[in-house]
């Protein structure tokens, strides 16, 4: 093979770049949608399409372009998923007045913030369209409205009053907002969602600031706003133009379209990267293998392209290890450093003797059983299933009724020593911060008195810190007793409740939001408190296995993908159905008939995904509940060699 030919076949793509930069400049621009695989480079395509159309490389019509926007003061605005993203994008663009990068969060706050009265207007009617479906369906059901179901849609009807009464609505897209008129993240898409669609204010402003929006990561975006967008484009089809970056097979969040690609306007130019410029060609060949896989059960198309491995990356080594899911964890512990090991002979690379490879699992629960911390984790669970585990984006902070115990409280352990000393002078900083010491009385004996009442209490607390059997109810305890911080009403009031949890409710039994929540706060403050630091970790990425958070857009050499349906939550997932274990439930065949998403398509994306992190070699690892047929199945498909599978002893 000649330098040519290897230049030629690695560069299949180089046109991608002035295909989109001649949509995006013709008159009237052009929407997209940009096909691009895993490792197939496309924050670099985005980058090099910013550059011409802003006039940064020379590019006639760009500059044209470039004329244009900075003319009437407008730019390009490209949305991404995560603030890192942002920031890879602005590192790469340089000093460019004419792209202005945001999350989405950022952008939807950006068009809407200071319309109050719009605002309003929105989560009214979101709210009340939301009352009216779920009071329908409620009705519909033999039993009619439970009283669980009816303190929910009472809440409801809470919220629409509370909106109604809120003049000046605040947010934070970085942070967790609180306070009157502080808007959750979701609300703040919603409403730009509807506003988009309602008010022509906004769609005037939107397209007089930003006539091209470029969105990255399409197939995670929120639908409602991409919707919004979309439908706006389509109607504004000379004023605003749309560009959708992003892989369909890589969706791991509900948020985004089940099947973006068949959505797409017809008149919409669809151009396609077809390099995995990241993976060994076993690698690649494995994920398209996935891909095309035709499963029973699958409901998703196989559209978008096979991809092909760069020419020098011709190698690559893949092994499948099955086991049995009745080990204890810590035998599966082992079984996996097992597999590594047989790695390591298989392939010579010391990295997977020495631990140096990444362990991948998409499931939390999995993560919070080797990481110790499940008992927190399904108390977070119970109390708000949507913020309990990290985000791609970055956005969960866990539930928000919770954020004392993970900062202020956590903040004050770090000025307790192992032997149980407390460092005043940082203790007493933590209290300044958050404005403990303003209400000091000032009479002098009464100050002394707080001070010591204070003291007592930060030296308990201490205490109850070092004790590793400490609950978080007992590490709480002395600092609620006395006051100490301004506390989230929903955490006082549930303490203050000593009322027992209601039984869990039986399988098709409803539950009330507040029945829920209190099984969570019980669950939460009879948990051990050690367990906080470690779901703290786990929220902020820093947990050995790696969940959504890390696996997005990240790369490693060496990979194991940890595949257990024990302990993944409910029946989303199961990947002992896509490899043969466990036969397609009743409610499975139901939804393939009524052509829904099933189990089978949610767990093939995210085996995509996962195995997509690879450059190298990659190591899946099924602990299976029948490993015989799983180990049938395997070796039918044409996923895997012969020599490629083997069996967990
Ligand atoms: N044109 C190219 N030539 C050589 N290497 C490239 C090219 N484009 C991207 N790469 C490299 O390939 C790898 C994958 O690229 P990148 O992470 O941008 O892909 P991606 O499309 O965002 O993938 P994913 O969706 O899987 O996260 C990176 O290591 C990047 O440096």
């Amino acid at each position: 093979m000649t330098a040519v030919s290897i230049l030629g076949d690695n560069d299949r793509d180089a046109g991608v770049v002035e295909e989109i930069c001649g949509y995006l400049t013709e008159a009237p621009p052009r929407s997209y949608f940009l096909f691009a695989g895993a490792g197939s480079g496309k924050t670099r395509t985005l980058v090099e399409v910013l550059r011409r159309l802003t006039g940064v490389i020379e590019h006639e019509k760009g500059e044209q372009l470039a004329l244009r926007l900075r003319m009437y003061g407008r730019s390009i605005k490209v949305v991404t998923y995560t603030k890192n993203a942002v920031s890879v994008i602005n590192a790469r663009l340089g000093d460019n007045d004419l792209v202005s990068v945001s999350t989405i969060h950022s952008f939807c706050w950006e068009l809407i913030n200071g319309f109050n009265d719009d605002i309003r207007e929105a989560l009214i009617a979101i709210k009340e369209a939301q009352l009216a479906k779920e009071t329908a369906e409620a009705q519909a059901k033999p039993k009619g409205i439970t009283f669980a179901k009816q303190r929910d849609l009472d809440e409801i009807k809470n919220d629409i009053e509370d909106f109604r009464a809120t003049d000046v609505f605040i947010y934070h897209p970085d942070r967790n907002t609180y306070g009157s008129g502080a808007l959750a993240h979701n609300h703040v898409l919603d409403v730009t969602a509807w506003l988009l669609r309602n008010k022509s204010t906004l769609q005037t402003i939107l397209k007089d600031r930003h006539p091209i929006v470029l969105i990255d990561e399409s197939q995670d975006t929120m639908k409602g706003v991409l919707d919004a967008l979309m439908e706006l484009a389509g109607r504004e089809g000379r004023n605003l133009a749309i560009g959708l970056l992003g892989d369909h097979r890589q969706r791991i969040y509900p948020d985004g379209h089940v099947d973006l690609p068949s959505l797409v306007p017809q008149n919409w130019a669809t151009p396609e990267l077809q390099m995995n410029h990241r993976s060994q060609r076993r690698i690649v060949t494995l994920i398209n293998r996935i891909w095309e896989a035709e499963l029973e059960g699958r409901t998703q198309p196989v559209n978008g392209v096979a991809q092909h491995s760069r020419t020098e990356k011709a190698g690559g080594a893949v092994r499948i290890f099955v086991g049995d899911t009745s080990r204890s964890p810590e035998g599966k512990v082992l079984g996996e450093r097992w597999c590594a090991e047989q790695m390591y002979e298989a392939t010579g690379i010391t990295f997977w003797n020495e631990g140096q490879y990444q362990l991948l699992a998409l499931e939390h629960k999995l993560v919070a059983t080797r990481g110790s911390f499940l008992d927190a984790y399904e108390a977070m669970v119970l109390l708000d299933p949507n913020a309990a585990a990290p985000s791609g984006s970055g956005d969960n902070k866990g539930p928000s009724a919770v954020q004392f115990l993970l900062n202020e409280l956590a903040q004050l352990e770090d000025c307790v020593g192992i032997d149980g000393s407390v460092d005043e002078f940082k203790a007493t900083e933590i209290f300044r911060q958050y404005g403990c010491l303003e209400n000091m009385p000032d009479d002098n004996a009464a100050r002394l008195n707080r001070a010591d009442e204070m003291l007592k209490a930060i030296t308990a607390f201490a205490v109850a810190c070092i004790n590793p059997k400490s609950t978080v109810e007992d590490v709480l305890a002395p600092i609620l007793d006395v006051n100490l911080f301004e506390i989230d009403r929903r955490l006082v009031e549930a303490y203050a409740d000593k009322s027992p949890p209601l039984p869990a409710p039986g399988r098709g039994e409803e539950e009330s939001k507040q029945a829920r929540m209190r099984r969570g706060w019980c669950a939460l403050f009879s948990a051990p408190w050690n367990q906080l630091k470690r779901y703290r970790n786990y929220l902020s990425g820093l947990s050995e296995l790696a969940t959504h958070q890390v696996v997005k857009g990240s790369e490693f050499m060496h990979v194991m993908v940890v595949m257990d349906d024990d302990m993944a939550s409910g029946s989303l997932i199961s990947y002992d159905k896509i490899f043969g274990g466990m036969e397609l439930s009743k409610r499975d065949k139901e939804n393939v008939a009524l052509g829904k998403e099933t189990t089978i398509d949610r767990t093939l994306r995210l085996l995509y995904v996962t195995c997509s992190r690879a450059e190298e070699t990659l190591v899946l690892v099924l602990w299976s509940s029948n490993p015989t047929a799983a180990l049938a199945q395997i070796r039918k498909s044409k996923w895997f060699a012969e020599d490629e599978v083997l069996v967990i002893p």
